[in-house]
């Protein structure tokens, strides 16, 4: 099976800065691929260019076989099988759950019936376990129900691949879980890739199938997660020993919470 997502030699940057100078590789139909790499190394900078958010240097992108020169925005038909989780959520306030889950679908079939609309709205709902909250605005919602009313708009299409930018951020460790859960239960029953930007280890851990270190605006290691917390490349073994420690302490100063 071809690759869903190709990125070849993508150099990118901010005006006169590179921070990406040559980074290649490749997902899979059904994998979780993980983006690793010290803060600041351009983890994110790399997803806004993987989605046209930024303008690349040089280098080209193919989505599903089909290539996109870099200068070249990608077509709505290639937009639609692919969704995308912003890390804040991104959920309009003024919107019920449902007309935010919509809102994709509205703007790209402006023709469809509402009744449609409401039927495809309630099955991503159910996908993320979230039906309840149909008729509910935002503010109404716990952060981790926000994110996955934010992962219902993102699968509204029913997208082959999903782009997750620290979808764990600002969320308690058990609802970080459930969250991981749910991406792996996506990928199972969407048959959904996913490449995911995350520093969080217990996360990384739970769903990655392959992961790219990105290091000095270039891949360090494009492996399994097996090889990468068993590689001695010092710097892939001090990002796995330091994360490990922050997993450590967090669960100690949970656990303390919750004696206390
Ligand atoms: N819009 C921007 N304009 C100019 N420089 C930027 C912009 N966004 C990011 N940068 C710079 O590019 C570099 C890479 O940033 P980026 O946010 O991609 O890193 P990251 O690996 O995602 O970091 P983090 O893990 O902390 O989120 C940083 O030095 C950052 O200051």
């Amino acid at each position: 099976m071809s690759a869903v997502l190709e990125v070849k030699h993508l150099r990118a940057g901010y005006g006169q800065r590179v921070i990406l100078k040559d980074v290649s590789f490749s997902v899979q139909p059904r994998e979780i691929r993980m983006i690793l790499g010290e803060s600041g190394c351009g983890k994110s900078t790399l997803l806004n260019n993987i989605l046209k958010l930024e303008h690349a240097i040089s280098g080209s992108l193919a989505f599903f076989g089909e290539e996109i020169p870099t200068k070249e925005p990608i077509p709505d038909y290639i937009r639609r099988r692919t969704g995308v989780l912003f890390q804040g959520g991104a959920l309009l306030t003024n919107l019920t759950v449902a007309e935010n889950v919509e809102l994709p679908l509205r703007r790209s079939y402006p023709k469809l019936a509402q009744k449609t609309l409401d039927e495809i709205a309630a099955d991503r709902l159910e996908k993320v376990h979230l039906l309840n909250a149909f008729y509910k605005f935002p503010s109404e919602l716990s952060g981790g129900m926000r994110k996955r009313a934010a992962l219902a708009r993102a699968i509204a299409f029913e997208p082959e691949l999903l782009f997750c930018d620290e979808p764990s951020a600002g969320l308690d460790p058990v609802t970080s879980r459930s969250l991981d859960e749910l991406l792996l239960e996506l990928r199972d029953t969407l048959g959904v890739s996913v490449v995911i930007v995350s520093h969080e280890l217990e996360s990384i851990k739970t769903i990655t199938d392959k992961f790219i270190y990105l290091k000095n605006g270039e891949i360090l290691m494009d492996d399994t997660l097996e090889n990468g917390m068993a590689s001695d490349i010092p710097a892939i073994h001090d990002f796995f020993a330091r994360e490990h420690h922050k997993a450590e302490t967090n669960k100690r100063f949970v656990h303390f919470q919750f004696e206390d």
